[in-house]
């Protein structure tokens, strides 16, 4: 951990101290993974950085530092369709790089099937040893799974560290021995834990090859030229480590003690904005845990639970991902296989580009598309629109914001998705829906939020700020609005949506899988 950077110092008797076996090498017989695991001290192992694109609380570069040399490789996504993230992806790989040189290393980077990729760079290299950091979503478990049980690396010392989360998933059970479904025990229990000190980064890395013949220069990984709406990005965040920690110490002096009351506010800039450092890995979130605990004991913030049961919500997200691993594409609650979602290709557009004619979700929708982020609360209600006013289908709207979210995190967007629609364990009710138009003059209530991401509204006064359709015809004319011309009316009538989605909702009730 970087002291001086607002985040703890580490005990160091807590570190990981892996590497202290003697030399025993003499005496161990057996195959050689068997004796590569107990000369450690001697390990030429590769690091493959996934998720966790940081140098500090990085379990697997840390074991590897103490064990030997050690060679970073990070493996290039392979998605269908590039995302919003790729940009804060290529800046974190950009970082990373920068800091690895300053520790006497460099990055290797490569692209394709990860064990097929690490089994031949093991070969090539010469490499004891493949350590990497766990994740939890499927996908990755099935990547690790390949790694673990490759017949081609049956010779090399391959393991699997913690991943970015407070507590191992299969720590917290019921007293049924069964995964918490609901988030209030699930926190309860979570708070009586004692949660892992995050380890120090190495000081230095030595490796036994300078530069890897087959490395993809970072320029040339195609994820800078993935999207074409990235240019404002970079107006509005800085990705990687070091940002990590200064946007930490931003949040712990200005945010942190009002951060309860402020959190709902969109107009405001009263969270924490950690969302891509933590989806990224750029910074541990069990440093961060201790890095609020430690706030509170210097009495910045004397009461910071609110914001440490958000990393709870976080925290749940991945442990019900890590349980139930077919929930990005299925409902927690089976009943809700049977949903009557419409096909509405028109009003899927319109939300996604933000003219539906409701002034909070087209802000948020246009937030989304100009920073890559949205704030929570307008996440909420864009969502419950969709989800709701629609009736689209909640995957439908957790594809839209895999593509667009820079902080887009697989584990929290399924979560958050399926607590919207209602078909989470603990989710929201599905008939408490969300009023477009009541929670904007809750939460945006001069409409700042408003006026900054639907200028074409700036000019309206008060509520019709909030309601153009409803608002005088001299007022809209004198604020330069034509509805239907400059912003469109809305797409849905809230009141008939609502009937609408609580006779779906009917529909389903009380039905079960099959
Ligand atoms: C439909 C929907 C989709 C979402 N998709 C994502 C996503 O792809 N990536 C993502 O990181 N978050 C997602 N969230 C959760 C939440 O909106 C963001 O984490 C939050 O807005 C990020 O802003 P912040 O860092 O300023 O949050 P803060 O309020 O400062 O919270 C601190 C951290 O706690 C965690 N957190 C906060 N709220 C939640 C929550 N409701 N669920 C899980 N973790 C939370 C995040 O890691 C966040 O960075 C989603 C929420 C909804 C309703």
């Amino acid at each position: 951990m970087v002291e001086g950077e607002g985040l703890p110092a580490v005990p160091r008797l807590l570190f990981w101290k892996t590497c202290s076996i003697p030399a025993i090498i003499g005496v161990i017989q057996g195959p050689p993974f068997v004796r590569s695991f107990f000369r450690r001290d001697f390990l030429k192992t590769i690091v493959w950085f996934r998720n966790d694109l940081r140098l500090h609380d990085h379990p697997a570069l840390k074991e590897a530092s103490e064990c030997g040399e050690v060679l970073p490789v990070f493996i290039l996504p392979n998605h269908a369709s590039p995302t919003a993230s790729d940009w804060w992806l290529f800046e974190s790989l950009k970082s990373l790089q920068q800091q690895l040189l300053k520790l006497g290393s460099t990055l290797t980077i490569l692209k394709g099937e990860p064990s097929r990729v690490l089994s031949v760079l093991s070969k090539k290299t010469q490499a004891d040893a493949v350590f990497f950091n766990g994740q939890v979503d499927p996908v990755s478990r099935r990547e690790e799974m390949a790694l673990l049980e490759s017949e081609s690396l049956s010779e090399v010392n391959v393991r699997r560290f913690a991943p970015n989360m407070l507590l191992d998933p299969t720590l917290l059970k019921t007293g049924a021995g069964d995964p918490y479904k609901v988030f209030g025990a699930f926190w309860k229990s979570l708070q009586q834990q004692t949660i892992p000190w995050p380890i120090a980064a190495p000081a230095s890395l030595a490796s036994w090859i300078d530069e890897y013949p087959g490395t993809i220069p970072l320029e040339q990984s195609g994820l800078r030229d993935s999207i074409d709406w990235d240019t404002s990005f970079e107006k509005v965040w800085i990705p990687g480590e070091a940002a990590s920690f200064e946007q930490w110490a931003n949040f712990r002096d200005k945010g942190l003690k009002g951060y309860d009351t402020k959190r709902d506010f969109p107009a405001i800039n009263g969270t924490s904005r950690l969302s891509g450092f933590l989806a990224s890995g750029n910074m541990s979130i069990r440093a961060l845990w201790h890095a609020v605990k430690r706030a509170q004991e210097e009495g910045i913030a004397p009461q910071p639970e609110p914001f440490l049961r958000q990393l709870a919500w976080r925290e749940f997200s991945y442990y019900q991902l890590f349980h139930f691993p077919d929930i990005t594409e299925r409902p927690l609650r089976p009943e809700f296989l049977h949903f009557p979602w419409l096909e509405d290709p028109a009003g899927l557009t319109a939300w996604k580009k933000g003219k539906t004619g409701y002034p909070l979700v087209d802000a948020g929708m246009r937030e989304l598309w100009e920073t890559g982020t949205i704030h929570n609360r307008v996440r909420m209600v864009v969502a419950s629109f969709l989800v709701k006013h629609l009736l689209i289908d909640w995957r439908m709207g957790a594809v839209w914001f895999r593509e667009t979210l820079v902080d887009y995190d697989v584990a929290n967007n399924t979560l958050g998705w399926q607590w919207i629609a209602g078909s989470g364990f603990d989710a929201a009710p599905y008939f408490r829906i969300f009023n477009p138009t009541t929670q904007s003059k809750k939460f945006d209530k001069n409409g700042a939020y408003i006026r900054k991401w639907v200028p074409e509204l700036a000019a309206l006064p008060g509520a019709s700020l909030h309601e153009p359709h409803m608002a005088p015809e001299d007022v809209l004319t004198e604020a330069g609005v034509v509805l239907g011309e400059t912003y469109p009316l809305p797409i849905v009538d809230h009141t008939a949506a609502r009937a609408r989605a609580l006779d779906a909702y009917a529909h389903i009730k009380g039905k079960k899988e099959g």
